[in-house]
């Protein structure tokens, strides 16, 4: 008897970025984004007088500046890195067996399209692979409920898998750290900053097991009750590079940056960081952002650029950013890895 042989689709979601510099199209993006239940974590009705009230009318046309710092000839680096990464993804899996599409959690191309690409071919599997290492409600939580949401509308919906963190990946580590072997050649640097995209403290309590976590010292240790914990993930994933590069233990330091409004977000804030350092007397920093796969404005503006003008207005001198993962072939490998595995 002939057995059906249908290929397996996967997924690659990243958050998503602006269609333009637009002011009009930034502000856009960021009623969806922000307009997620699991991004801004409050009733409905507070959530859309602060985003369409406040945060995009507002909000949009500093964003949009920013975004012009960052826009490339084929525009943002996040979306064509994340279109590298396919193609390259494509080149290493066997194409008798898999589809491979691409997604957006917010705007274009959006994860609708990515899908309907795949279903198109008739995949008897999709494979979801959400590009963000550190699992946390806001990013990896909400991709699976928008897929669900969309498959939701399907006659036949076929066996999904949604990878989940990925920060202990070998190969996730060793792309990360021959870029960080890259950077450091011998060079001596004062401190080794790991600066993640921060969160609201409030989400990380919503998802404490057994209300282990504290925002404390519960993040020094990695285990089975706080290994959803995006704090304790990012702790872990410092922990793991700077072993892996053989960085001393106090020259390294874990931050989080990109607060949004007024509520307490996890510590200590990169901002504080630049400020300690520099009136520590640090002169030369090597920074990481292990939360990003991707250059993009977080990294190249935020850490890249304006936590480098602070850090040397207060007296410091050498800020070096480490590039991100991008469509490096480790990283490629590692993605490579985690879909082979899963299949
Ligand atoms: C690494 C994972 C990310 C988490 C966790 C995250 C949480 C989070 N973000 C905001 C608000 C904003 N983030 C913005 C940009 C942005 N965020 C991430 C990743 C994570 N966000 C990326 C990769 C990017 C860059 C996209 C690009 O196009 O380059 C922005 C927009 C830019 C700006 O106006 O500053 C906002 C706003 C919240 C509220 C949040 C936690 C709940
Ligand atoms: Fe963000
Ligand atoms: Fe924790």
């Amino acid at each position: 008897m002939d057995t059906i042989k249908s290929r397996t689709g996967v997924l690659l979601v990243n958050l998503g970025t602006p269609d333009s510099t637009n002011t009009g199209d930034v502000r856009r993006y960021l009623r969806e984004f922000l307009m997620d239940g699991r991004v801004i974590d409050i009733p409905f009705l507070s959530r859309w007088m602060l985003v369409n009230l406040i945060i995009a009318p507002f909000r949009a046309p500093k964003s949009a500046a920013e975004y012009r710092k960052v826009w490339e000839e084929r525009g943002s680096p996040l979306l064509f890195h994340t279109e590298d990464l396919k193609a390259k993804l494509i080149q290493k899996l066997d194409p008798e067996r898999y589809v491979v599409a691409m997604g957006m959690r917010y705007q274009n191309p959006s994860i609708e399209k990515g899908l309907e690409e795949l279903m198109n071919q008739k995949v008897g599997k999709i494979i979801v692979v959400p590009l963000f290492p550190q699992y946390a409600s806001a990013t990896n939580g909400s991709v699976t409920d928008k897929v669900m949401e969309i498959a939701r509308g399907w006659q036949i919906i076929p066996e999904i898998t949604f990878i989940s963190n990925y920060l202990e990946h070998p190969l996730f580590l060793e792309a990360w750290a021959e870029l960080g072997r890259e950077a450091l050649q011998g060079k001596d640097y004062d401190k080794y900053v790991f600066s993640y995209h921060g969160l609201p403290e409030r989400q990380i309590h919503k998802g404490s097991v057994d209300g282990h976590c504290q925002l404390g010292s519960c993040c020094d240790r990695y285990g089975e009750k706080n290994q959803f914990c995006y704090r304790a993930q990012c702790f872990h994933t410092t922990r793991l590079l700077a072993e892996k590069l053989g960085l001393p233990e106090d020259k390294v330091m874990t931050c989080f940056q990109s607060r949004l409004g007024k509520d307490p977000w996890i510590k200590p804030y990169t901002e504080d960081t630049v400020k300690e350092l520099a009136s520590t007397g640090k002169k030369r920093v090597l920074v990481f952002s292990p939360a990003f796969v991707a250059d993009c404005l977080e990294t190249t503006v935020e850490v890249g650029q304006e936590y480098k003008e602070q850090f040397e207005e207060l007296g410091g001198e050498h800020w070096e950013l480490v590039p991100s993962l991008n469509s490096r072939d480790t990283w490629v490998d590692c993605v490579k890895d985690l879909v082979e595995s899963r299949n």
